[in-house]
């Protein structure tokens, strides 16, 4: 038995079921989880990272900010690393919105490398997904300040993973960004 193997089936599932009842806000209402698979998927098949807390962070990325997962509960499961990657790639909700997007800009080349790594797959993933569909409620020029924005995080991650910014980088070019 590859051990690997079990620990991120362990991972996958634990995100499942703490996304369980979640939907994206496209007009089909995609299981959230399609997210967090996708983006382990980016660092792993197109990246190339074998690093499996990398991978695990990345499956679990979102169950801080959005259900009712602690970073406790997380190291108490999946170890202190794991735990700290989520923590950092995870916003503080009690924040207005703007300062929590004007804080990602400031505190994304801080990151350690295992982050910069979750949040270049993060922002390549929902980027993707916007050329896929726009979400419901969002205009176009909402979609347009979302690229904006993602381009400022993505200068404060550079030198992390060339392959990952080349595909951003090709789709600010796209928007003109
Ligand atoms: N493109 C897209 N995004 C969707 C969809 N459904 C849910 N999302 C999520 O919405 C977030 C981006 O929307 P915003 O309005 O900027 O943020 P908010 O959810 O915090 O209000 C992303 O959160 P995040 O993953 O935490 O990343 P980040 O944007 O906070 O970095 C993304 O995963 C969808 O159908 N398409
Ligand atoms: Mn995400």
């Amino acid at each position: 038995m590859n051990s690997n193997t079990t620990v991120l089936l362990e991972t996958v599932n634990f995100a499942a079921e703490k996304h369980r009842n979640q939907r994206r806000k496209d007009v089909e209402g995609t299981p959230y989880i399609n997210h967090p698979i996708g983006v382990a998927r980016i660092i792993s098949y197109e990246g190339g990272v074998v690093d499996i807390e990398v991978l695990q962070a990345a499956l679990l990325h979102d169950t801080v900010e959005d259900t009712d997962t602690s970073i406790a509960e997380l190291e108490l499961i999946f170890g202190p690393t794991v735990a700290r990657i989520v923590q950092e790639v995870t916003d503080d909700k009690t924040l207005p919105k703007q300062e929590r997007k004007r804080l990602q800009v400031e505190h994304a080349p801080h990151c350690s490398h295992q982050a910069k790594l979750v949040k270049l797959a993060d922002k390549l993933y929902n980027l993707r997904d916007l050329n896929r569909c726009t979400p419901t409620g969002w205009t176009a020029e909402r979609v347009q300040e979302y690229f904006v924005w993602a381009s400022m995080v993505v200068r404060g991650l550079r030198g992390t993973h060339p392959t990952i910014e080349e595909k951003l980088e090709e789709l600010f070019k796209q928007r003109g960004v």
